[in-house]
């Protein structure tokens, strides 16, 4: 079941170091999802959604929201052509000054099943100074004993280079508790589906594609009004694990509606710049109506991600 967020007692200062030691280290930029581009839109909850959650941003008006969309890693440059993970970053901005904040991704699992295992995962993928690379030994070692952690990139190494940032399926990931009006509590996990569905390169359109199109690409579907995402709720049902970030619910799961994201506008310039630019996205900052999980991967998100924001912000910008 759910219930208050689990502990883990991971220092998440060694987190943000170990990120920095093994993806770089940027000045100004996000330790993690550095290459992002900032939108908006709208968002307009469903009827379901109203059985399910209490939530404000359910009630069928629209609610503002600010949108973040990334490519994984500390590099700004990272390039948009490889299988890699792509990310959406949300606030809704709901009446009343509260906020839902949440930061999702397009793989159905992470890359580590505990803070512990994640800062495991990212030592062992170090650069050796020797070789400027990771010493294979050492990352099929932590590998071969943490399985769990090969889950994600298995995933993403199956699924064809995203066409878009609007084509692609964001993940929740986390199990999330929903809250209806009688006080009962519905679980499940969450993903973001494009409208107009996936669509992925093959290897010749990727080489073609180049290193850098996802933003006038999303600036293009937007124009077209191309760019919405179902946000879907997968239901639990009892026995389900609700408690990690590398155990989807099982396929065959009722998926209920939650409403409508439409973007519709995306910042002009490519730098950064813009709204996005200072907040950092917490999946712990939830709206009354939905309820974290026992996840102990969720409550470890909040520290490390004021971390890179407090030293993002006291560093010079680069230029
Ligand atoms: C203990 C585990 C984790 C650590 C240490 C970590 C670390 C970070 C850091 C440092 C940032 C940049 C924050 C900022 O400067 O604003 C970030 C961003 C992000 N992380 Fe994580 N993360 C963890 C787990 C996860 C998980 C499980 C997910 C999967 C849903 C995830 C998805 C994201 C996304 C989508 C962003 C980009 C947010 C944005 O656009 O601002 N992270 N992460």
């Amino acid at each position: 079941g759910g219930g208050a967020a689990a502990r883990d007692d991971t220092d998440p200062t060694a987190l943000v170091n170990q990120l920095e030691a093994s993806t770089g280290k940027f000045a100004g930029q996000r330790r993690s999802g550095a290459k992002g581009i900032c939108a908006a839109g709208e968002f307009i909850g469903s009827e379901q959604a109203r059985a399910l959650s209490t939530a404000s941003a359910f009630s069928g008006r629209a609610v503002p929201v600010l949108a973040r969309f990334s490519v994984v890693g500390a590099n700004p440059k990272a390039p948009d052509n490889t299988r890699t993970q792509r990310n959406l970053a949300l606030q809704f901005d709901l009446p009343g000054g509260e906020q839902w904040q949440m930061g999702n991704i397009s793989s159905p699992v992470f890359g580590a099943a505990t803070p512990a295992q994640f800062l495991g995962r990212l030592q062992s993928l170090q650069p050796d100074p020797a070789t400027g690379k990771p010493d294979p030994t050492r990352v099929k070692a932590f590998a071969d004993a943490n399985p769990e952690v090969l889950l994600q990139a298995k995933y993403l190494a199956a699924q064809p280079v995203p066409a878009s940032f609007a084509a692609v399926n964001y993940w929740g990931v986390h199990a999330f508790g929903f809250v209806d009006a009688q006080g009962r509590t519905h679980w499940g996990k969450w993903l973001f589906e494009p409208v107009g569905g996936t669509q992925g390169l093959s290897d010749e359109e990727a080489r073609a594609r180049g290193a850098q199109f996802l933003f006038a690409d999303l600036r293009e579907r937007v124009r077209q009004g191309r760019a919405a995402f179902d946000f879907n709720l997968e239901l639990a049902e009892a026995g389900d694990r609700l408690d990690s970030p590398v155990v989807p619910l099982p396929a065959d799961r009722r998926k209920v509606n939650l409403g409508r994201l439409t973007i519709t506008s995306v910042a002009a310039d490519d730098s950064g710049a813009g709204p996005c630019a200072a907040p950092t996205f917490v999946p712990l900052v939830l709206p009354r109506g939905v309820v974290a999980s026992a996840d102990p991967m969720l409550a470890a998100r909040a520290a490390p991600y004021a971390i890179s924001q407090g030293r993002r912000l006291a560093e010079p910008p680069a230029r």
